[in-house]
């Protein structure tokens, strides 16, 4: 049997709490999981779940396969450097919003160490109960065997998808990165709507979350595009149709679109900002 390879996670918040609990057990033992990350609090939660810890980079992490980084995208440059004596061969994957594989590799010395090896990943929250999806990019030179085992790390908690220029993870951020944001919003407006029409909480809870995983599945697994399945919800003069009008008065799908290219651009403007 081959020997699991050991991770470290370089911030260890919410996203790295969705991605290790997708993983831990899966990929690899939590035993083989360490965790960098100046919260003391943090550090003794993974502690306590059979991770190694560490208030900032130091040898440990030199023995580790794959380092992830998971911290903000306004510190990503500072806490590169901190790490950077500590890099031999491991495999880089960061998942922030915005920051270029490129800007890593050289906070990481690619000048000097031609060889390093960065893929650049947009996961999201669902991660937590293995179903993310995840943008992938890498830099160009990483190999096949990289890229699967990138891939292979993400897959442990979700699907993935590849984008071939990397300038598109910034689109995948806005969709599915982002994206668990507005679908949980879109289920506080259900709730918020299903008391308005008469039902209490729990009611308006159980049938929210029904009646929108009910329709993901059934988008997913028909071979219909959505709008024929919401012209099939609406009758003539019915009462969905009364619905709709309310949200194409608001424009709804426009604010859907709109929300998005500001959160594409607000990466970019991260990806500028932060990456110099
Ligand atoms: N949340 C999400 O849904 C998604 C987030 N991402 C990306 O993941 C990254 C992390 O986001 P998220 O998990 O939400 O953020 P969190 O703030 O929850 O986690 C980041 C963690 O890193 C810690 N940290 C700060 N400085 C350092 C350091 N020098 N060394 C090690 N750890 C440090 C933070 O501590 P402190 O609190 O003190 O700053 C915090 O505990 C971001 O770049 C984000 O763009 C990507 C996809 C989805
Ligand atoms: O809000 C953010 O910037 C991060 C990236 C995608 C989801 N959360």
């Amino acid at each position: 049997m081959t020997q699991a390879l050991s991770i470290a996670f370089i911030g260890g918040g919410n996203m790295a709490a969705a991605l290790i609990s997708g993983l831990a057990g899966k990929f690899c033992p939590m035993g083989n999981i360490h965790v960098v990350d100046p919260h003391e609090s943090t550090r003794q939660a993974w502690a306590a779940r059979g991770a190694s810890v560490a208030a900032g980079p130091d040898e440990a992490l030199s023995r580790c396969d794959i380092w992830v980084y998971a911290v903000k995208p306004q510190v990503m440059k500072e806490v590169a450097a901190a790490s950077r004596p500590w890099l031999k061969d491991s495999l880089v994957i960061s998942i922030a919003a915005g920051i270029r594989a490129a800007d890593l590799a050289r906070w990481l010395g690619s000048d000097t160490q031609p060889w390093l090896r960065v893929v650049r990943c947009m996961p999201n929250t669902p991660a937590l109960i293995g179903q993310g999806v995840t943008g992938l990019a890498a830099l160009d030179g990483v190999g096949e065997a990289d890229r699967a085992q990138a891939q292979a790390v993400l897959e442990a908690v979700g699907s993935t998808v590849w984008v071939s220029r990397e300038a598109d993870l910034d689109g995948v951020t806005a969709l599915s990165g982002s994206g668990p944001a507005y679908v949980f919003l879109f289920i506080e407006a259900l709730i918020e709507g299903g008391k308005a029409v008469g039902l209490d909480d729990e009611q308006s809870r159980a049938l929210a979350l029904a009646t929108l995983s009910g329709a993901a599945s059934l988008a997913a697994e028909s071979s219909e595009p959505p709008s024929v399945l919401r012209e099939r919800v609406t009758s003539k003069g019915g009462t969905t149709a009364a619905a709709l009008d309310v949200l194409a008065q608001a424009n709804f799908r426009q604010a859907v679109v709109r929300a998005m290219q500001a959160a594409a651009h607000r990466a970019q403007e991260m990806g500028d900002e932060f990456g110099r």
